[in-house]
């Protein structure tokens, strides 16, 4: 269980794509993005749009199920990227960085891009946008709902 939780917004997602598509336009040109399944999709589309770029192919590292992770394992392999020469790789966030560190083994002169990024994962990536803490717990909006929020008067008080 982590000790905080980050919530972030559809709206916040984009802003926050965006701005690190802003830091990769000096570091390109990119001949294509690879975006590491699933988390990595949507930002990785986001920033293809940004940067004009129609090449993406996608690598899929199974790793958590929800918080409890186990051993990296590599379920489709980005063919079209060879030795990354030339290509973005996209991923939401790195936390631990073993999902990073399998597809950086795979794609070796990939440029590595990261929204979010933990202390144990950040050294694994090359551009980022915004870290939080090791013992955070990100949220995206395609693992939330809306529902509905107790009163603050209504709620238990602990002291
Ligand atoms: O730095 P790490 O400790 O490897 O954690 C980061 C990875 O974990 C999450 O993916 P997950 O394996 O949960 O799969 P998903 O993208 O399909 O949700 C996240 O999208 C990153 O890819
Ligand atoms: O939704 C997620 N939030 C996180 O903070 C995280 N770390 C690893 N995998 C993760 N998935
Ligand atoms: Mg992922």
């Amino acid at each position: 269980m982590a000790a905080h939780y980050y919530t972030v917004t559809w709206d916040q997602l984009h802003r926050d794509a965006r701005a690190l598509a802003w830091r990769l336009i000096t570091r390109g040109p990119f001949r294509g993005v690879v975006a590491i399944t699933r988390g990595g999709l949507i930002p990785a589309a986001i920033i293809a749009r940004e940067l004009d770029i129609r090449l993406v192919e996608s690598v899929s590292v199974v790793t958590y199920d929800e918080e409890d992770k186990g051993q990296p394992v590599v379920t489709k392999h980005p063919a079209a990227a060879g030795d990354g020469t030339g290509f973005l790789i996209v991923d939401d966030l790195v936390d631990t960085g073993s999902t990073a560190r399998v597809v950086r083994g795979l794609l070796p002169k990939a440029h590595f891009a990261a929204v979010y990024a933990k202390p144990a994962g950040k050294v694994l990536v090359d551009s980022f946008v915004t870290e939080v803490s090791q013992d955070t717990w990100i949220l995206f909006p395609w693992d939330t709902e809306p529902q509905f929020s107790v009163p603050l008067a209504k709620r238990e008080r602990s002291a």
